[in-house]
């Protein structure tokens, strides 16, 4: 089976390795500026060590499952480089919300699957990055035939030593990861500490809480039915997570775009829509969004 992965941040970077060294047929496809580094290799270390060498291109090679790893706002053009084949799978695993769906606007609804990672990378270089966190993919389509088909991800992920599940309701499985996201990722770039300690400060953790809150009023609007108490959930995070600096702390320590329109930002849209108030997550939307400009000028 050819497998591609596009992508080659922190998560390509991980889930390459690990399907290479696997020995799986695997393409690692990523920006030109990086072709030259990533054919010396790839390689995880961490939790775990691996070293591999996947094919490198710098434009999707023709493929029966390919696994997309780009942050929320690239998968439109990620997905629109993508050639597919009739029967040609892609998962797009992302946080947050509507990426999956951006993909089979573009591929169609018949090829696209979302991937739901609890695994915690971090990109050192092109190449080489660091495991700290390794559980789950959980797997799943709002298509059933799609759903059908969803074993042959989960096998690939498996025999590479990854632990995969396929999920009934991937909706349900977005939601509940995306909790936390809304409530550690923008509070911690907007104060520059770690995951944990929104819960060492009562005002901090009473906002977290808030957030979490209306996006729960939110899903249930729009019947999302999760098996976890939404901010229980979000305060286990970062508890599990304690001192790790969040990906959106780390993306505007560089400067970077942040996730904030697939995260927060998702979240007022829905509620604009379903006429559910989210008055603290407009707030935090519109000051990651600050951030962002102050960088960009
Ligand atoms: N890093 C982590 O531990 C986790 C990340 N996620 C999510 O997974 C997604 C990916 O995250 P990261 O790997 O951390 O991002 P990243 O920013 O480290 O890597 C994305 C890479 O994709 C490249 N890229 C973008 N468009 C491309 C294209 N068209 N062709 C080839 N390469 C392209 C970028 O240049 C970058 O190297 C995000 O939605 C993130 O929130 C989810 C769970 C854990
Ligand atoms: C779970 C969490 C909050 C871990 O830092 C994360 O997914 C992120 O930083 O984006």
């Amino acid at each position: 089976m050819r497998i591609s992965v596009i992508g080659a941040g922190a998560l390509g970077t991980f889930y390459s390795a690990m399907l290479s060294s696997s020995g799986q047929d695997v393409t690692l496809v990523c920006r030109e500026r990086d072709v030259e580094a990533l054919g010396r290799g790839v390689h995880v270390t961490g939790l775990l060590e691996r070293t591999a060498h996947p094919r490198i291109a710098a434009r999707p090679p023709p493929s029966d499952l390919i696994f997309v790893t780009v942050k929320t706002y690239d998968i439109g053009s990620a997905a629109r480089g993508i050639h597919v084949e009739p029967d040609t799978l892609v998962v797009v695993i992302h946080n947050g919300l509507g990426g999956d769906e951006m993909a089979a606007s573009i591929l169609g609804k018949g090829h696209v699957a979302a991937g739901v990672s609890y695994s915690g990378v971090t990109f050192l270089e092109p190449g080489k990055v660091r495991l700290s966190g390794y559980t789950e993919t959980v797997l799943g389509s709002v298509e059933p035939e799609v759903q059908k088909r969803l074993d042959v991800a989960k096998e690939a992920l498996e025999k590479a030593g990854l632990m995969a599940r396929i999920t009934p309701d991937i909706r349900a499985a977005q939601w509940e990861k995306l909790y936390a996201n809304i409530a550690i990722n923008p509070i911690t770039a907007l104060t520059g500490l770690n995951n944990g300690a929104i819960l060492e400060i009562p005002e901090l953790e009473a906002l977290a809480a808030e957030i979490v809150d209306e996006a729960s009023m939110v899903s249930k609007a729009l019947g999302i039915k999760t098996s976890i108490d939404p901010v229980e959930n979000a305060f286990k995070v970062m508890r599990d997570t304690y001192n790790n600096r969040s990906s959106m702390l780390q993306d505007v320590t560089r400067g970077k775009r942040t996730e904030i329109d697939a995260l927060n930002g998702k979240v007022c849209e829905l509620g604009r829509a379903a006429g559910i108030p989210t008055p603290r997550n407009d707030t935090i939307t519109a000051l990651i969004k600050g951030i962002e400009k102050r960088h960009s000028s």
